[in-house]
């Protein structure tokens, strides 16, 4: 076992424990239950010895065996079928756990590890993976435990028949663990390379629906149909070589391995039984036990195949639970104001590939900055590690006279609100929308909206603020959605507030709301605007244009335009240009 598998292996054995009351049930009804199922064959050879070979044939002492023989079958799969239930709710005990520990390391993860991450194989992680790990608490647990307790329960059985024929049966442990072994071998990774390509399936049909418009106005339905189908076959591919390995190896081995002993104890043991040595009965319960010894065998090494998934799964959600949160300061100041310093502020998301370089900068509280330049020129970069989504590798960033990595997760998420170019509606209420969870009241709700010049829009609405808006804020128009975005950020009374290209999708008249509305927050909250289109900004205290992640002009509007062979100024006349083509084409 890996160093990995053995912190997995400890990670789900803790949920075994975790319910010790609960576990004391299922174990003693396992133990009580498997007794009663061992002493069938016991009662068989009391028959057959005692009444049938002697030739005792009275009907009570029959009748009572009889009895006996059928409370305790009857008891027995009773106590299995309560057992069993207890597994199952220990198992979906600790699936609960996990799938909600899982969903809260990813909620809480850095930024940029989202980079890398494919959703679908996040998704993957917290559903199918822990479903994997419920089937080993049910399955393998319940059910390797319970044929492990019927070995031994057998076992003692035999011995209580004839210790000899006891040992030879036990001769059969650790043949069968051998094969265990090799199986193991030969299929681990053949089991971990089709739980990757699950995996892979999920992520593949997520990238699908979440570009579906992209997708079917390109005409590539057909190509994402082939490159799925492709994933999906060698899933298929890879399964059957683990159930082939399963089927080939394994059942056929035990299988062989059972008949072998059988026949060697018939061999053995048939002729002292004509002999006149043994008993009948003796003979018929060793059989019936050999049958029953076999079983449990095989039925263990069958589940290991369900053991290996689930420790790879188990070794997947491990893997999650082990990534790196996204650290907070813990100083317990809050923003006191909105200032922002950014002293030779340097961030590269790799190594090699330098985007921001020695910034230097100080806006002051309520100031209205503009950060424009061209595509790539690290803007959103630097709005991100406004954010704190990624730690700068040099300089230092200032907020609100505290440093940011100092600042703890509550004063920084309250302290600057971000309104990016999506807005993102989750299908709820706009009440939820904008309270986003925060205990909000009703007024402070409604000021907020009134703040995004919302609050009219929403009282025209069926249910006014109680409507529900569909997953993507479907009932809301573009512009609306961007002003209920503002609505959220502002209902935290942020000190600091970022805008990535806030107006960027929306029309020219929607867009003269939302700047209204930002305009009556100037100079009661820092603005950040990053923006494409430049005559949205002309009012911004100060411009800042980037190049090549270096501040290269900075000033007013006029300022900058006053700036001769200025690129602010050459790419302000190319829009305005435009924007007059644009105009005599429409006239
Ligand atoms: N998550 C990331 N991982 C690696 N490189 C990135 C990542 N995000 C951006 N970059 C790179 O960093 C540079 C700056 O990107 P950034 O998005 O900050 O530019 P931008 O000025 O906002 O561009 P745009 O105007 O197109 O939004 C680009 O070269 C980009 O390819």
């Amino acid at each position: 076992m890996s160093a990995k598998s053995r912190g997995t292996f400890k990670m789900l054995s803790r949920y075994i424990v975790a319910d010790k009351a609960l576990l004391a049930k299922a174990l003693a009804l396992l133990l009580v239950g498997t007794a009663l199922d061992v002493v069938g064959p016991l009662l068989a050879k009391i028959y057959i010895d005692d009444y049938l070979m002697q030739g005792v044939m009275e009907p009570t002492p029959l009748i009572t065996l009889l009895l006996i023989y059928l409370a305790c079958q009857l008891g027995a799969a009773g106590l299995r079928f309560i057992q069993a239930l207890s597994f199952t709710e220990m198992a979906l005990n600790a699936v609960q756990d996990i799938r909600k520990r899982a969903f809260a390391r990813v909620i809480r993860l850095p930024m940029s590890y989202f980079d890398h991450a494919r959703t679908g194989q996040l998704v993957s992680r917290i559903t199918n993976d822990t479903e994997a790990i419920k089937d080993l608490y049910v399955q393998f647990l319940s059910n390797v435990l319970g044929n492990v307790v019927m070995l031994v329960g057998i076992l003692i059985a035999m011995a209580l028949l004839d210790p000899t024929l006891m040992l030879i049966a036990l001769g059969l442990v650790p043949a069968v663990v051998g094969i265990i072994y090799l199986y193991q071998k030969l299929s681990g990774p053949a089991v971990a390379h089709s739980r990757e390509l699950r995996s892979d399936i999920n992520a593949n049909i997520n990238e699908s629906i979440g570009g579906m418009a992209v997708i079917q106005a390109s005409n590539q339905s057909e190509r994402f149909l082939g490159s799925f189908g492709a994933v999906n076959q060698e899933y298929y591919r890879a399964r059957m070589r683990t159930i082939r390995a399963s089927g080939a190896l394994l059942r056929p081995a035990i299988d062989l391995l059972s008949i072998l002993t059988i026949l060697g104890l018939l061999t053995l043991f048939g002729q002292q039984v004509v002999a006149g040595v043994a008993e009948v009965g003796v003979l018929y319960a060793f059989l019936s036990y050999m049958g029953r010894f076999t079983e449990p065998l095989a039925e263990i090494t069958q589940r290991f195949n369900l053991y290996q998934q689930a420790m790879v799964a188990g070794d997947r959600v491990a893997t999650l639970l082990q990534e790196e949160e996204q650290h907070y300061g813990d100083s317990p100041r809050q923003l006191e104001d909105g200032t922002i310093r950014l002293n030779k502020l340097s961030f590269a998301y790799q190594a090699d590939k330098p985007v921001l370089h020695q910034l230097e900068l100080a806006i002051p509280d309520g100031g209205f900055y503009a950060i424009v330049g061209h595509t790539g020129s690290g803007k959103s970069t630097l709005l991100s590690l406004l954010l704190d989504f990624y730690p700068a590798q040099r300089g230092q960033i200032e907020l609100g006279g505290s440093d940011i990595n100092d600042l703890c997760q509550q004063a920084l998420r309250q302290g600057i609100g971000l309104i990016p170019q999506e807005p993102f509606i989750l299908a709820d209420t706009v009440f939820n929308n904008i309270d986003m969870g925060r205990g909000l009241s009703q007024e402070q709700v409604e000021q907020a909206a009134h703040k995004a010049h919302l609050h009219q829009a929403i009282t025209g609405l069926p249910n006014g603020y109680q409507t529900e808006l569909g997953e993507g804020g479907l009932r809301l128009s573009t512009g609306q959605r961007q002003q209920l975005v503002i609505a959220r950020a502002l209902a935290a009374q942020p000190k600091i507030l970022l805008l990535d290209e806030a107006t960027a999708n929306i029309d020219s008249e929607t867009e003269q709301v939302v700047q209204q509305a930002l305009a009556e927050l100037q100079g009661k909250v820092t603005l950040i605007a990053v923006a494409h289109r430049l005559s949205t900004i002309k009012q911004a205290d100060q411009i800042v244009l980037l190049a090549q992640g270096r501040i290269s002009e900075q000033g007013t509007h006029a300022e900058l335009m006053a700036l001769e062979g200025g690129t602010y100024q050459a790419m302000y006349r190319l829009q305005q240009q435009a924007a007059r083509v644009e105009a005599l084409e429409e006239q």
